[in-house]
């Protein structure tokens, strides 16, 4: 693909997800606030999440090329889960996805002055029952604590994952097959 695109986001798993489908882009971060409304529903919220970032870039003055947002939370039991704010929350949040199959929720959206255009992707996630030494350290790898729902797939956390369907990358942080059927949707207005 020939476009040039910015990606509003901090993500270095973004970022290589997108290098994957060849467009060149360049980087930056927002500072969207990322609160959840009362009564919101996950989709949503992660979707209106993905929006606010890419609108956020275009509203910080990135208006020469169109801008991509994309936001990922781990749904269980109709909940969002964020990145774990202490190994408390972490616990707590492995013992509830032990042994049991979650949603990995991904919206990708992008946006310039004139437009905006969304898609979510939801890849269902079964975890294998979880002992309280493997959640330990697990903790202890530094891995889980700038991840929604406080794993990595992609990292030592894969080894809990027994099943999954749906998107792998979109787990990572960026579907790349749903991600250029937006684009090409997007260029073509
Ligand atoms: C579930 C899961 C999440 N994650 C990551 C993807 C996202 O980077 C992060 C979710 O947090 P996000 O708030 O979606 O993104 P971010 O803060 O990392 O980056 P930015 O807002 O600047 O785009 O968790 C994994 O890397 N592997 C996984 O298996």
């Amino acid at each position: 693909m020939q476009t040039a695109i910015y990606l509003a986001s901090a993500s270095p798993r973004r970022k290589e997800l997108l290098s994957q489908l060849g467009v060149e882009f360049s980087q930056f971060s927002v500072d969207a606030d990322e609160s959840q409304f009362p009564n919101e529903a996950p989709r949503d919220y992660v979707e209106r999440l993905a929006r606010l970032k890419a609108q956020s870039g275009v509203a910080m003055g990135y208006t020469d090329r169109p801008v991509l947002g994309s936001d990922t939370v781990v749904v269980i039991d109709d909940t969002a889960l964020g990145k774990p704010l202490d190994q408390a929350d972490f616990t707590a949040t492995m013992k509830r996805l032990s042994g049991r199959t979650h949603q990995v929720m991904t919206a990708v959206a992008i946006a310039d002055s004139e437009q905006v255009k969304s898609c979510l992707v939801v890849t269902d996630v079964t975890f294998k029952p979880l002992s309280d030494a493997e959640i330990d350290a697990y903790w202890h790898s530094g891995e889980p604590q700038d991840k929604a729902g406080g794993y990595g797939i992609q990292g030592l956390g894969g080894r809990f994952v027994s099943h999954l369907s749906g998107s792998y990358f979109a787990v990572v942080g960026l579907p790349l097959y749903e991600t250029e059927q937006l684009l090409n949707e997007f260029l073509r207005g």
